[in-house]
């Protein structure tokens, strides 16, 4: 499989709202980019009305924006209730996820009830599985409030909770009615935050769109420097191509796998070092390294083009060496349950060639050279100390 994204729409930098459709076989719905859009009662218009809404939202998040997305709400619902899970990638779990269906059975939820998912991946993945599974299915509208999820993870219906034995292993494909991206509510992202999400922004150059990488690497620092205009382009062209892809294989039978450039290695990164220590777009970012590395040695890529990824991925401020973990068999190990394997066969998202992915098979002793060349002990030993104790 090799695939090659044509020309999309070219983007504007304008302040107005942007709005990318996602075309589905049952539904289509609209991603909305803009400053703002979570006080306009327009950004609202044509959702359904409900005697519950739920709002589903974290710690962190809830106590910034929560009161305001209620506020909008008021008049559309006859009771808002607000389920505050605890924050963080290691509690994107079971018992988390049972925290919200208590919750929505409490407050006497039934099939009308609409899931608002405000917040970042953790939050949006969760509520989307929630939303999928109580009853059998309710609606749900997106509001993510992190670059990574307004460039991702709100698009294209991938929900799930973690297993301790592999990332995102319990999900299912379900798709929100709309999403809804206020770009003001990255103003109180942390950095890190910020640089997580470049690495999925980065991901769409090399899979999909050499001007688009090309555009990245330009303006890099304008981005890293919250430039208005920079996120919204980045925003909406990371939509558009995920809206492409999504649109022609919403459950993954074959050219979505593209979007999971990186991730072989990332989860592996993810679950190996404890689910939380790297935050996903730091081990999607070390990750797409090392599948840039693995091309080249496969001859797909050449050699200055690797260098190109890793620079950008590096200027990003993300980590370009990984983690030893337990060694070559625990590495394999871990990406042995990557949801791409078949029968026990790891499958790489590889490039090939600057704006193309194609997903093939790797011999075990060319993974494990890969690995040997791009990791550190130094790397495990610093996110052990980062750990809290
Ligand atoms: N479904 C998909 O297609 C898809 C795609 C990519 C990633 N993901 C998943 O998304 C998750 C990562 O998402 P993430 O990077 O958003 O992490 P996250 O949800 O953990 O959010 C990152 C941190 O930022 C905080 N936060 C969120 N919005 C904020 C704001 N506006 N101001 C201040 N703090 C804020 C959160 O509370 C959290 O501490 C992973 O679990 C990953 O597997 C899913
Ligand atoms: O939407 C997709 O498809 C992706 O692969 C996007 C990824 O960025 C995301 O992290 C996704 O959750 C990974 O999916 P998984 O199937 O490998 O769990
Ligand atoms: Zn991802």
């Amino acid at each position: 499989m090799s695939i090659a994204a044509p020309a999309l729409t070219s983007a504007r930098l304008s302040e107005a709202p942007r709005r990318v459709p996602i075309a589905l076989d049952a539904r289509s719905y609209d991603i909305l980019i803009g400053r703002g859009l979570l006080d306009d009662p327009a950004s609202y218009e044509g959702l359904p009305r409900s005697a519950l809404a739920a709002i589903v939202s974290n710690t962190t998040v809830a106590p910034l924006y929560a009161e305001r997305l209620a506020a909008q709400l008021q008049g559309r619902h006859r009771r808002i209730e607000t389920v505050v899970l605890p924050d963080g990638e290691d509690h994107k779990d079971w018992a988390t996820m049972n925290r919200i269906f208590d919750a929505l059975l409490a407050a006497q939820g039934d099939r009308k009830t609409v899931i608002y998912a405000l917040g970042g991946g953790v939050v949006g993945d969760m509520s989307g599985f929630a939303a999928a599974c109580y009853m059998r299915g309710v609606p749900f509208v997106q509001v993510p409030t992190t670059l990574l999820a307004q460039v991702d993870s709100s698009v294209g219906g991938k929900t799930a909770v973690n297993h301790p034995l592999g990332k995102n292993m319990i999900g299912a494909f379900y798709q929100p009615l709309r999403v809804l991206a206020d770009l003001a509510t990255l103003d109180t992202l942390p950095d890190r935050e910020i640089r997580a999400g470049l690495a999925e922004v980065i991901k769409y150059g090399p899979i999909a769109d050499t001007d688009f990488f090309d555009w990245i690497e330009r303006n890099l620092d304008a981005l890293l420097a919250r430039d208005p205009a920079a996120l919204a382009h980045a925003v909406q062209r990371s939509c558009e191509i995920k809206a492409w892809v999504v649109s022609q294989d919403e459950r993954e039978s074959g050219l979505r796998a593209i979007l999971n450039y990186g991730h072989t290695f990332g989860h592996a990164i993810e679950a190996g070092l404890g689910f939380g220590v790297w935050l996903h777009g730091e081990a999607v970012g070390c990750g797409m390294v090392l599948a840039a590395e693995l091309s080249a040695r496969l001859g797909l890529l050449d050699a200055g083009a690797a260098a190109r990824i890793l620079r950008l991925i590096e200027r990003a401020g993300l980590p370009v060496i990984a983690p030893v973990l337990g060694g070559a068999e625990d590495w394999l190990a871990h990406m042995r349950v990557d949801k791409k394997a078949e029968g026990g066969e790891i499958r790489f998202v590889l490039i090939d060639g600057l704006g193309r992915a194609c997903m093939r098979p790797a011999p075990d002793a060319l993974v494990t050279e890969v690995i040997a060349a791009r990791s550190d002990p130094a790397v495990d030993a610093a996110a052990r100390a980062a750990q809290p104790a």
